[in-house]
């Protein structure tokens, strides 16, 4: 399936799938190119045409940078741009306002200005902090996303929502900021471990249950050929991910409407990921137990059979993600989740399913049935 604006194109022997995030229909600088391919980090020209100036900020992490820093460093110095590094630690629990800090002391002391560009290169965390730094250091400085996490190919690099943690709740400081363009070189996924490659996998499983099921059956028989890292099969579900994310971000930039279906199972997902503390649980991991909630929710209102809900199950298990979601009782749940950005007027919003490849937004979900649901299907913590 190709649709929407979308180009393959053969780049220095590279096969390059390029997705356009298109904010106006008329060439503007918001609109934004998603390069996808198996060698696309090699591609000078897919960055240097978004780098005019002589000094790029390169935001990493510990794990990340003896992978692929000094490549990076060595295509843009010869090209002559010169790369400034800065490193973070590693992990979730490194996504809040003292590594954002380290990384505005960073940019500060290199006197790095207004046109220099900031290039988030590693997974969501990287991606979230350096994005939120991007939106914020002299009130907004270019930002590019190189993303070396299969979640972050299919999620986190594109649509502009950045931000840190608090230790009250996931993700609530932050911005709306898109990147100029995100370069997804599937190879880096080679060195990914295989936990984080199935994290990812619950993203990609997310676009398949709230739009697509044609994609979601696709799922079903390559899943063995994505966890092995079949490149095309990867590419694949890269692309087909990014489409379906850059058109709901092009109707709905800032969540006003259709793009908090992209939050599929993130209401329970970012009360597990905070109760057991940032990084226990992956996120993709508390968005697989989070989203089978949701489904149990769905079929207890009668908007989903049960035959659906094992289905879902099934396709998790093949995954290797959980799919019962840790017992923190149900006062907890509440309490956490009344922290969710969905939240109006105090009420919560659940994103449920319709059927396998529809999601709505309900806000009528019964207290005993909602807290019947948090006892029954979930397991000691
Ligand atoms: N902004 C958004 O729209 C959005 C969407 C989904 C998730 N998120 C956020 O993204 C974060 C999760 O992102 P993630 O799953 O990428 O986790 P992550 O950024 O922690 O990366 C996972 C691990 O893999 C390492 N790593 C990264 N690239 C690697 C590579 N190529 N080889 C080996 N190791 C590598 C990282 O250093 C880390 O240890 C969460 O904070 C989540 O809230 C944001
Ligand atoms: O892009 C979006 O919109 C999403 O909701 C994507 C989610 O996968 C992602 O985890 C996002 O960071 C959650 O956002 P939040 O607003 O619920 O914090
Ligand atoms: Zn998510």
């Amino acid at each position: 399936m190709q649709s929407k604006s979308e180009k393959t194109t053969l780049r220095e022997h590279v096969e390059t799938r390029t997705i356009t995030v298109n904010f106006t229909s008329v060439p503007d600088e918001r609109n934004y190119p998603i390069h996808i391919g198996n060698g696309v980090l090699s591609q000078s020209d897919l960055i240097l045409s978004h780098l005019p100036k002589k000094r790029v900020a390169i935001v990493t992490n510990t794990i990340v940078a003896p992978l692929y820093l000094e490549k990076l460093s060595a295509m843009l110095e010869g090209q002559g741009v010169a790369p400034v590094p800065i490193i973070l630690p590693d992990g979730e629990k490194y996504k809040n306002w003292e590594t954002l800090n380290l990384i505005f002391d960073a940019l500060l002391a290199q006197r790095c200005e207004r046109s220099t560009p900031i290039v988030a290169l590693g997974g969501g965390v990287v991606g979230d902090l350096t994005g939120f730094a991007a939106a914020t250091y002299l009130r907004g400085v270019p930002f590019i996303q190189i993303p070396t996490t299969l979640l972050a190919q299919v999620d986190s690099s594109v649509g502009g929502k950045t931000g840190i943690n608090h230790p009250l709740g996931k993700n609530m400081i932050g911005a709306f900021y898109q990147p100029r363009v995100v370069l997804a070189d599937t190879a880096t996924l080679d060195t990914l471990p295989e936990r984080e490659l199935r994290a990812g996998v619950a993203e990609i499983i997310k676009y398949g249950l709230i739009r697509d099921s044609i994609f979601l059956e696709w799922l079903e028989v390559n899943m063995a050929k994505l966890l092995a890292r079949d490149a095309t099969v990867l590419i694949e579900a890269v692309r087909r991910s990014c489409m379906h994310k850059a058109e709901i971000v092009e109707a709905d930039e800032r969540e006003s409407g259709v793009r908090a279906l992209l939050n599929l199972g993130h209401t329970f997902g970012h009360a597990i990921e905070n109760a057991m503390g940032y990084g226990k649980w992956l996120h993709g991991e508390a968005v697989a137990a989070g989203t089978m909630l949701a489904a149990e929710l769905s079929q207890r209102l009668h908007m989903m059979g049960k035959d659906d809900v094992e289905r879902i199950r099934k396709l998790y298990l093949r995954a290797g993600l959980p799919t019962v979601a840790p017992n923190l009782g149900t006062k907890k749940y509440l309490h956490l989740m009344g922290l969710d950005k969905k939240v109006e007027g105090g009420k919560l919003r659940f994103v449920l399913l319709k059927r396998i490849g529809e999601a709505v937004v309900r806000s009528d979900v019964p207290a005993e049935m909602l807290a019947r649901t948090l006892v029954e299907c979930t397991h000691d913590a």
